[in-house]
């Protein structure tokens, strides 16, 4: 899974706890160093390993073993959960499953299933009593805007409850952890501690979590005649805000720095964390949105990736770029490969033929709805 001829990224491990505690108990001084940290991190590779993030051993074990029980499920109940039988053309608004080939950021196979889970409602969640990390009400919105959708399940039969309550949990913790760490970018940005929160509240109900299985490649037998390009995840960016991952220790996770693909060796207990386009070009391109892929070749993966949005109607202002800020053409270059601003439909642009990007005068939800569209085969 890790070729040797291709070089492993030292990627920073940041702790994070400071940004975990209450204003009053944070130290400036632990704060500013946390801040410059990210900044180095996020100015040059855009990717870093987060600890201290507050998700125990015990939690991390418990969601992976989810993961594997609800991948475990039968066809006939994946079928029903199918976001592809069911007809969901948006997967903005996708819940539920995502069998293999039936989704891609290019012209190849990507040799996974995924599933794919948002905000717990509870209103519409009747049955689920459980409340698995407080006592919030969370009566669902009368109108649903075009990245919010009601989770779908497993039956009990299926998946055992607690499982599907690891899940949800998981998602509260990622979504705290990435709230925290909007805290700390927004000192990296050279901002206020609290610059962004405003601009984040309710994107915890438009975020996404996404859980895959990767398969050897092997296993993915084409029907064509010509044969397919295979992969785990196709190069690509993120588009959104930050990305949160928790992979297991076999790595196969890559980026793309200095001009050719290294490995992202695994460190465990840690989460990857990477920016997203949108964050970037905010920053004029400062903080690097890292292409990345997943390769896999003849390994099993699991991996559990978190997509932390803004608030849909958002509209952050790019920061502004002062005469000695100008931003360098090699950044400026690096960012016509956004995933963010390319074509990925099955017939579009691959990642090499973008056009020129701009920041539309759109809301957040309006720029990631739109790319969602694209990826669905
Ligand atoms: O599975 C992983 O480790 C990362 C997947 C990924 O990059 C993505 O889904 O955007
Ligand atoms: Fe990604």
């Amino acid at each position: 899974m890790s070729p040797a001829n291709k070089p492993a990224l030292e990627v920073p491990v940041i702790d994070v706890s400071v940004l975990l505690k209450n204003a009053d108990e944070a130290s400036p001084e632990d704060l500013k160093i946390c801040a410059d940290e990210l900044k180095a991190a996020v100015s040059s590779i855009g990717v870093f390993r987060i600890s201290g993030h507050g998700i125990s051993n015990e939690d991390q074990t418990d969601a992976s073993d989810a993961v594997k029980s609800l991948f475990n499920v039968s066809e006939a109940e994946k079928h029903r959960l199918s976001v592809k039988a069911n007809n969901i053309k948006s997967a903005a608004v996708a819940r539920g499953y995502i069998g293999i080939g039936e989704e891609s950021g290019s012209h190849r196979v990507e040799v996974k299933e995924g599933f794919s889970m948002g905000y717990r409602w509870d209103a519409v969640e009747a049955g689920f009593t459980p409340k698995p990390m407080g006592t919030k009400t969370r009566p669902v919105p009368e109108t649903l805007n075009a990245l919010q959708a009601v989770n779908v399940w497993p039956t009990e039969d299926h998946l055992d409850l607690q499982s599907r309550i690891s899940m949800d949990s998981l998602f509260e913790h990622m979504t705290r952890v990435s709230q925290a760490l909007v805290r700390g970018f927004s000192m990296a940005m050279g901002e206020e501690a609290g610059y962004l929160t405003p601009y984040c509240k309710g994107g915890e109900n438009i975020s996404l979590l996404r859980l895959f299985h990767y398969f050897p490649y092997s296993q993915y037998k084409s029907d064509q005649s010509v044969d397919v390009e295979r992969i785990g995840s196709s190069p690509h960016t993120d588009w959104g805000f930050l990305t949160l991952i928790m992979e297991p220790g076999i790595g196969g996770l890559e980026v793309f720095h200095d001009g050719e693909w290294n490995t992202v060796p695994p460190v465990p207990g840690t989460l990857v964390c990477n920016v997203g386009d949108y964050f970037s070009m905010l920053t004029n391109g400062k903080f690097v949105s890292p292409l990345h892929k997943v390769v896999t070749g003849d390994e099993e993966r699991y991996s559990i990736v978190y997509f932390y949005y803004p608030g849909y109607n958002s509209h952050i202002p790019q920061q502004t770029c002062s005469q000695d800020q100008e931003v360098p053409s090699s950044i400026r270059d690096g960012l016509k490969s956004y995933s963010l601003v390319t074509d990925q439909s099955a017939n579009g642009a691959d990642l090499d033929q973008s056009e020129s990007i701009t920041l539309d005068d759109v809301p957040f939800g309006t720029y990631i709805a739109r790319k969602w569209e694209q990826v669905a085969r």
